[in-house]
């Protein structure tokens, strides 16, 4: 029998990504290849918080990996009513929330409302010992340690994008300059090609600013001293083995390389890639895990999970779509 399945674990936590909610009838994906249901999300988020609630071991937190609302609301003039009706159920569960942000969320808001919206989840408790939790500016990164010896740290994947950026601003030229490089088309949400990496390099996507990557090196760098072990969420994976291309960060390679220089990184949680993904590092044996999007889940299934975190594992009960898995740390 699995040892962990006997002990009490340290700490346990839910996740879910791309809920996508809008009160609007269901329709295909771009591709007209994945049905979408817009409505039923809502109720796929509540039998995850009925299941986070009833587990044995309720949830510390939750970790909403991007995309709570779909970009049809800001058509519809519906953003704030739909992020409220999801927010109201999230907030009645079990936990506190960690949200991330993709790109649905700059669809419907600008960078400086979500910053001061429930969606800025970066104020939470943590220890100061560590130095400032968030990284600053308008950027949306934070760590948060939940149990000592544990930290998790929550990335911007549009930090370099041409969403969420006013067109004057520097940051819109440089991410355009970027994104001109490798896409030739006038629809930059059009694949620049149809196999490869390279495919990365579309709209709906964004990458890691310098600043970004030099905070998150020397977080990881204390957190090597401390001996702890730390979890990454992004809504953009970064493995190329644990997704599609076209979902990859745009500089998923940049953010490779910090993580493989770190010995504390054991996990990589991702959303976007709404068929999920996983694989485990050949060079380190950090797991990189992508999550199946609830938007994309028929509602007689589910998409949610619960991770317990032992000494040396950490166990994901998933549900419905997602599936379980053992993820022994490095
Ligand atoms: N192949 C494509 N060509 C042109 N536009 C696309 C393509 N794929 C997606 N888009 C557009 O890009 C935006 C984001 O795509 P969407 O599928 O909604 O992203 P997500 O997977 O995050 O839900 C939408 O406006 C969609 O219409």
């Amino acid at each position: 029998m699995d040892e962990s399945a006997e002990q009490t674990p340290l700490f346990t936590f839910g996740v879910i990504a791309d809920i996508q909610y809008a009160d609007i009838d269901d329709g295909y994906n771009y591709n007209q290849t994945r049905m979408r249901y817009y409505r039923s999300s809502l109720k796929l988020v509540r039998n995850a918080l009925d299941s986070w609630s009833e587990s044995a071991v309720k949830p510390d937190f939750i970790l909403q990996l991007g995309d709570i609302i779909d970009g049809f609301n800001k058509r519809d003039g519906t953003s704030e009513e739909a992020l409220d009706t999801v927010l109201r159920e999230l907030s009645s569960g079990p936990a506190e929330l960690h949200h991330v942000w993709g790109n649905h969320e700059l669809y419907n808001f600008s960078r400086s409302a979500l910053l001061r919206s429930r969606l800025n989840s970066s104020a939470v408790r943590d220890d100061s010992s560590f130095g400032a939790a968030r990284l600053g500016s308008d950027v949306y990164a934070y760590h948060f340690s939940p149990v000592p010896g544990f930290r998790f740290v929550v990335l911007d994947a549009y930090d370099v994008s041409l969403l969420g950026r006013e067109e004057s601003s520097e940051q819109y030229r440089s991410a355009m300059d970027i994104i001109k490089q490798y896409n030739a088309n006038e629809d930059l949400n059009c694949p620049p090609v149809y196999v490869g990496l390279q495919q990365r390099f579309t709209m709906f996507n964004g990458g890691f600013s310098k600043d970004q990557l030099g905070w998150l090196d020397s977080v990881l760098s204390t957190a090597d001293e401390k001996q702890e072990r730390v979890t990454i969420l992004s809504h953009l994976p970064v493995h190329p083995c644990s997704t599609t291309p076209i979902c990859l960060a745009w500089n998923y390679d940049e953010v490779l390389a910090v993580i493989r220089s770190h010995s504390s990184v054991v996990c990589f949680i991702a959303g976007h890639d709404h068929d999920g993904g996983y694989c485990c590092d050949k060079e380190t044996a950090v797991h990189h895990l992508t999550l199946e999007g609830v938007i994309e889940t028929p509602p007689n299934s589910n998409a949610f999970g619960i991770v317990s975190v032992y000494k040396d594992r950490m166990v994901l009960k998933g549900s419905g779509r997602i599936m379980d898995n053992v993820l022994l740390f490095p």
